[in-house]
């Protein structure tokens, strides 16, 4: 899409909306830097795009705990910043949320309107950005997903990629259940659902995307292992074995009908998401 204006340029989905969004421009830090949101509005306003997409996050969960402000600025108010000026333009605004604004509880898939409940300062700083971006009265949608991997930047699947060469056996979390998701499903859907709300003012809202079959993160090492013909064995722990400064929802299954109902948007099999990942580092290698 032409004249499409996205905040982000060297994270995952960022890369790879610019991938397939060749025409888009995509700001990083240098351009915009989310610690100030007006800078973030004024891009939005000198630019005059006819659509916004926001790929930039503050996503350390763990560095969040003891950075809160920054994590607050970058996740909440550049948004509510961003959404207002794409509110004032009248252009539609899409912007990425998280399964880690839910609690995790029970061990149903959630859907959009089931009761919040962030553990930590990430989660309720996203948390925070969605209610400030519905909050500006303008054409918007905000995309919860989740467990998102790529061959860019940093991700689960590359961890486990080098672990698992350096080691015989890795433990991971087998408790913590939900839907990898790769970046390029993710850009994908992105651009499906902005150039739909181009067509339609009435399409907006919150929507969740992930990949399915949900699994757990030892799962989702396993398969990574196999896939890459690794034989570093997985053991499974609880989240108790495995202490991290934030906690993580147990239940991050998320309930992805009404994305597919208003935009025709399926899971994606993370599988094979993953099988063109592994063939993509393959290539850089
Ligand atoms: N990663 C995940 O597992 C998940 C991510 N999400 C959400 O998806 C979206 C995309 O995430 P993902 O692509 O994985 O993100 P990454 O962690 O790969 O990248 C984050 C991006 O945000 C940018 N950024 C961070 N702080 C600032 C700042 N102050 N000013 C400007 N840019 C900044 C980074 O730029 P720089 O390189 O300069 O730091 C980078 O481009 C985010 O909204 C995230 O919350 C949702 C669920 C899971
Ligand atoms: C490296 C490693 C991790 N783990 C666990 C820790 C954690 O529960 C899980 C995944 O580790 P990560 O550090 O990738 O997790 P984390 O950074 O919390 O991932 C999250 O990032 C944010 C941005 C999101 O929005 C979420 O959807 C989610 O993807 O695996 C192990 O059990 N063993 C290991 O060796
Ligand atoms: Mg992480």
């Amino acid at each position: 899409m032409r004249d499409l204006l996205v905040f982000g340029r060297t994270g995952q989905v960022a890369q790879d909306l610019a991938l397939l969004a060749p025409d888009a421009t995509c700001l990083g830090r240098d351009r915009a830097d989310l610690t100030d949101p007006e800078a973030c509005a004024a891009a939005i306003l000198a630019a005059r795009p006819q659509a916004v997409i926001n790929a930039a996050a503050y996503t350390a969960v763990d560095k969040a705990e003891t950075d809160a402000d920054t994590a607050r600025r970058v996740n909440a108010d550049a948004p509510a910043a961003m959404a207002r000026a794409c509110a004032e333009l009248g252009i539609p605004f899409l912007h990425i949320s998280t399964d880690y604004v839910f609690d995790g509880s029970g061990d149903q898939p959630r859907a959009e309107d089931a009761p919040t409940g962030p553990l930590g300062v990430y989660g309720a700083t996203k948390l925070a950005g969605e209610a400030a971006v519905a909050a500006e009265g303008g054409h918007w949608a905000v995309m919860r997903t989740s467990w998102v991997f790529s061959a860019h930047g940093a991700n689960f699947v590359k961890t486990m990629l080098r672990l698992g060469a350096e080691r015989d056996r890795l433990t991971v979390v087998a408790d913590q259940i939900g839907g990898p998701t790769p970046a390029a499903e993710i850009a994908g859907a992105a651009l499906s659902m902005i150039a739909a709300m181009r067509d339609d003012p009435a399409r907006g809202g919150v929507y969740h995307f992930a990949g399915a079959p949900d699994t757990s993160w030892a799962g989702f090492a396993r398969e990574i292992m196999a896939q890459a013909s690794l034989g570093a064995h997985i053991a499974d722990i609880p989240s108790s074995d495995y202490p991290t400064p934030a906690a993580r929802p147990l239940n991050s299954r998320l309930d992805c009908a009404r994305i597919a109902q208003d935009f025709g948007i399926a899971r994606p099999d993370w599988r094979a998401g993953l099988a063109r990942v592994l063939d993509q580092l393959r290539d850089k290698a």
